[in-house]
């Protein structure tokens, strides 16, 4: 079973128009409401290909009933809360460009906090072969949350993939011991401090990063595909090129197939890059299935050259 545990879930809306232009009213030709949050999207991924698999969240208000109900049959602890879960908004246009428009979250009080830690660690109980800690965190809860998640899921024996930004990536990713981090390329620079332009770049920095304790890290590329990084090997992979619609969850879905293939890391990042862009060809936070995808048309490269451009891959 993998676990995934969400802080800060949301009800996804997204809207679809030809092109965005602001200032002007626009006429959206579709609209969408799902269920959302990163380690939500981790888990509905894994479901929808049979994996088994559990998510953490706290809900509360109208929008957590929504929540909860877009959720459907998907094995869920759901922890209260006072304030009301959020909404994300985005906007997709025809070219697939994708503007997201996320609110910060509900202020969890302290007691809330500590329940929702209390949930995951009765989870983390059950022996789970992975917990997926995912997403910002809401308003009020300290920036070490992830810090402390990994210390519960150390004491359990259970390895944790990592995949936020900002503060709390780098309160966690600094106190070191996640088996797996993953930031796109733009949360690695930042957590570095530097701009990553070439494979080398990004190598240098994501073992900059392992030599913190942690043991991999998988940096998603966007349309370039992803590395992933351990301390002597890197391993670069390309999925099928597509027609994106909707970038809104591909990062969740990669980092689903990563953990949803067994065998050795390179074997595990194909299945993430075919994952990521299956669900980039896919509206919304939809996630892909089985049939979406196109795992024979991965392109993968061993120890990729120090000067390749990551704009060029
Ligand atoms: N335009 C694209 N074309 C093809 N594949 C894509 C495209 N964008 C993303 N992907 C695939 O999806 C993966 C994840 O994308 P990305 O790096 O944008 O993740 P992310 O920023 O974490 O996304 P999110 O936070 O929205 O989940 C990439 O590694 C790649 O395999
Ligand atoms: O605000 P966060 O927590 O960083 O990201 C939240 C979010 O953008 O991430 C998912 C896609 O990865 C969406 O379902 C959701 O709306």
């Amino acid at each position: 079973m993998i676990l995934t545990c969400t802080p800060n879930p949301s009800v996804d809306h997204t809207l679809e128009v030809p092109r965005l232009e602001p200032g002007e009213i626009l006429r959206v030709q579709s609209a969408r409401t799902q269920a959302g949050g990163k380690g939500v999207n981790v888990s509905r991924a894994l479901r929808r290909n049979g994996r088994d698999t559990t998510a953490v969240l706290p809900v509360g208000g109208p929008q957590g009933a929504e929540l909860t109900a877009l959720l459907g049959d998907l094995p869920c602890v759901r922890v209260p809360i006072t304030d009301a879960t959020r909404t994300n908004i985005t906007v997709t246009e025809a070219d697939g460009t994708t503007t997201k428009l996320n609110s910060s979250g509900p202020a969890l009080t302290t007691a809330e906090v500590e329940e929702l830690l209390a949930a995951l660690d009765a989870e983390l109980a059950r022996e789970p072969q992975w917990l997926v800690a995912s997403g910002s965190l809401p308003g009020g809860t300290p920036p070490d949350l992830y810090a402390r998640i990994g210390r519960l899921a150390a004491a359990r024996g259970v390895p944790v993939a990592l995949d936020t930004s900002g503060k709390p990536l780098e309160a966690a990713a600094g106190a070191g011991d996640f088996a797996l981090l993953k930031p796109n390329l733009e949360e690695l620079a930042e957590l570095l401090g530097r701009p990553l332009e070439t494979v080398g770049d990004v190598v240098g920095a994501a073992r900059e990063v392992v030599s913190w304790g942690n043991r991999l890290v998988l940096v998603t590329l966007g349309a370039h595909g992803a590395l992933l990084v351990d301390r002597d090997r890197t391993w670069w992979a390309q999925g099928p090129e597509v027609v994106p619609r909707s970038t809104v969850g591909a990062g969740d879905c990669s980092l689903a197939g990563y953990l949803s293939a067994e065998g050795p890391p390179e074997e595990r990042l194909c299945r993430a890059v075919a994952w990521g862009a299956a669900a980039v060809a896919m509206p919304g936070t939809t996630v892909p299935g089985p049939e979406d995808l196109r795992a024979g048309e991965v392109r993968l490269v061993a120890d990729p050259p120090a000067d390749w451009r990551v704009a060029d891959l």
